[in-house]
């Protein structure tokens, strides 16, 4: 499917309203430092090396007391402290003030989490190029790599299949109108089930397209993440 007539601006939508639970950090674990900066500089700087972005909105916490150092931030990226309850939430409340701010509803919007510091802007470009003549939209993912069980009782009930399985990773990009509504029709239900943006388009009968991402493109959850994530950014440097 493809549609050629409209807007072909783009705009970055980084939710960093989130706690880091898993992470076991004293402060959120996007402003943990990471080869010597918080988390999200990192992920805010390898998107400003993406010349297709206009603009960037971080979507913190209303309660966010993180001091940011404002030489550091890039230009083009603003911050929103409208984050909400769930990540879902957070998107949704960030998109509602990207169209309250004036931006064209048929731009498109690429979410891409502040705990994916690994992103690369080769990357983003790649999803870009691929999606932007989509009339549905994208997002990187990882073929899965390993044999994969499900379990009960903290032993193997089976093993599942693993072809046309794939880790979905961020940046998501969709029409800003389209992802918005998308979102507007779970809200009631708190956004049950939508872990990820693809996801709620997929419930209105839509099909993302999958395009391949690199495995570093990891989601920082876990403690032992954090060294891991440094070990590669020292590695590129
Ligand atoms: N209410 C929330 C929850 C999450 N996020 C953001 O969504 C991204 C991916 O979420 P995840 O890794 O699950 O982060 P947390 O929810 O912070 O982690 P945890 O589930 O371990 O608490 C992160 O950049 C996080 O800051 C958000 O903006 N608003
Ligand atoms: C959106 C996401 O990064 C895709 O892998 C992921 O689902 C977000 O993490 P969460 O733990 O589901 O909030």
């Amino acid at each position: 499917m493809t549609d050629r007539s409209i807007s072909t601006c783009f705009h970055a939508l980084i939710p960093c309203a989130g706690t880091g639970s898993r992470a076991g950090t004293v402060q959120p674990k996007q402003y943990q430092q990471v080869a010597g900066q918080p988390m999200v500089m990192l992920t805010l700087q390898a998107l400003a090396q993406v010349p297709q972005l206009a603009s960037g909105w971080v979507i913190l916490s209303p309660g966010d007391d993180h001091v940011w150092v404002e030489q550091a931030w890039p230009q083009r990226f603003k911050r929103l402290a409208c984050g909400g309850a769930s990540r879902a939430e957070s998107v949704f409340n960030g998109l509602q003030a990207m169209l309250a701010a004036g931006l064209d509803p048929q731009d498109w919007v690429l979410v891409h989490d502040a705990a994916r510091c690994l992103v690369s802007h080769e990357s983003v470009t790649r999803l870009i190029e691929t999606c932007q003549h989509d009339a549905v939209g994208g997002l990187l993912a990882l073929p899965l790599p390993d044999t994969l069980k499900t379990e009960e009782s903290g032993r193997v009930a089976a093993t599942v299949p693993r072809e046309h399985k794939w880790l979905a990773q961020t940046p998501q990009m969709f029409r800003l109108q389209m992802l918005h509504d998308a979102l507007a029709d779970v809200a009631g239900s708190g956004f049950a089930g939508i872990t990820d943006e693809a996801s709620a388009i997929e419930r209105l009968g839509m099909k993302p397209r999958l395009v391949e991402g690199s495995a570093q493109n990891f989601k920082v959850t876990y403690p032992a993440d954090f060294a891991l994530a440094e070990a590669i950014i020292r590695s590129r440097t």
